[in-house]
């Protein structure tokens, strides 16, 4: 939904969206922080403000527990980013991409009912982003990484979860994930096919290919092939990075050896989290009754309209067709969740539980053009935060 293109028409008027609007909308900046108490007599400062904030700060400082509920940090989201894989425009660097977080945070406050604030960092450098994170960690209650280059962001991700005692989740890799398992179990259930025996093919290793290969394995899906600039990852390749070698032996069941022509061969599904293409003859060799969903942003591996031709299922990144697949359907959801359970962590079983939770949303309505909800659909994130949060303590 932010990917920049400006000719996508807003949902209550279908007139083309032109430059000036977009620029005068984020003109100031989409955020302000506003103050729940009214500040207007002597009585009200002296309350919220000076002697009265006294009496809380040393009932703090004697007992730190207290400070998540006498505070606003124990719920609010950080949306950190370093600027280096902003949305499909790539290393643009930290103040560029603050519109982006300024509108993640903006999505946090309107779906999942959560404060948030961005903070760009001027470091690519994982430990440096590790330590201010650490140093801020009695700001804040959460941390949702974005837009952070892999394979940093998996080496990032995974020691901030072991260096802070609160939620973190790198949106890319898990958002995006959770919603295509959402989207792959209805895509399943709609063309009459179990889950657990589909031959998926996911064409991307950064942050939203790994995730999507370990979600679908979660899920009990055994069969996923990934694809990278250089083929299939498979054992047999001598060039792997460890994250790529680790997916290699855990993926692939079949050893198929070759490239997209060989993987796509005869798969029931195709998932696009590159920004290459795919030819035609390739998904042409594809399963009956395949499903593409082709995710790059703004422009997907293959256009839907050329898509409908090979496959009964098609979903884009795009809101501007059918089957929008974009990670604001998980995000708001999944930290409200987390941050009402009182989880550290957001595991597996919570993310798997998150997807299950958006799919069945789409329940009786489902059709090859309906598979996953709108990211408007205001039951979502509530739907999402509830089992995320029953995933927690389960
Ligand atoms: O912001 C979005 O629409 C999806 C996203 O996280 C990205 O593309 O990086
Ligand atoms: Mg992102």
């Amino acid at each position: 939904m932010m990917d920049g293109n400006p000719t996508h028409a807003s949902a209550s008027n279908t007139e083309p969206i032109t430059t000036d609007e977009i620029f005068s909308a984020h003109e100031g900046g989409k955020l302000s922080v506003e103050t729940r108490l009214p500040l207007d007599s002597k009585r009200a400062l002296s309350i919220a403000y000076t002697p009265g904030v006294a009496q809380v700060s040393r009932a703090i400082a004697a007992e730190p527990e207290l400070a998540a509920s006498h505070t606003w940090a124990s719920r609010l989201v950080v949306v950190v980013s370093d600027g280096t894989a902003v949305l499909g425009l790539g290393d643009i660097g930290p103040a560029a991409s603050l519109p982006v977080m300024e509108g993640k945070s903006a999505l946090f406050r309107t779906f999942g009912g959560l404060n948030s604030i961005p903070l760009v960092l001027d470091t690519t450098n994982v430990d440096e982003i590790i330590e201010t994170l650490v140093r801020l960690r009695p700001s804040y209650g959460a941390v949702n990484l974005e837009d952070i280059s892999a394979p940093r962001c998996f080496e990032l991700e995974q020691r901030l979860i072991e260096a802070l005692d609160c939620p973190v989740m790198h949106d890319d890799q898990h958002g995006t994930a959770i919603v295509v398992l959402a989207a792959l179990r209805n895509a399943a259930r709609v063309t009459g096919r179990e889950l657990a025996g589909l031959r998926v093919v996911i064409s991307g290793a950064g942050a939203a290919g790994v995730a999507c290969a370990n979600i679908l394995l979660e899920a009990g899906i055994p069969d996923v092939v990934v694809l990278d600039s250089k083929g299939v990852v498979g054992s047999a390749r001598t060039d792997l990075t460890s994250v790529k070698a680790d997916l290699a032996a855990r993926t692939n069941p079949r050893g198929v050896a070759g490239g997209a022509a060989e993987a796509l061969q005869d798969a029931d599904v195709f998932i696009g989290v590159s920004s290459g293409t795919v030819a035609e003859d390739i998904l042409a060799g594809m399963a009956p009754e395949a499903v593409i969903f082709a995710l790059s942003n703004p422009d997907p591996e293959v256009h839907p309209e050329t898509a409908r031709r090979y496959a009964a299922v098609v979903a884009t990144g795009r809101s501007d067709f059918p089957n929008q697949i974009n990670n604001v359907l998980a995000f708001p959801g999944v930290f409200r969740g987390a941050l009402d359970s009182g989880a550290r962590r957001i595991t597996a079983a919570m993310k798997v539980a998150a997807a299950t939770a958006i799919a069945d949303l789409v329940g009786e309505d489902l059709t090859a053009e309906y598979i996953v909800p709108s990211p408007l659909d205001p039951r979502v994130a509530p739907a999402v935060a509830a089992a995320v949060a029953a995933a927690a303590t389960a």
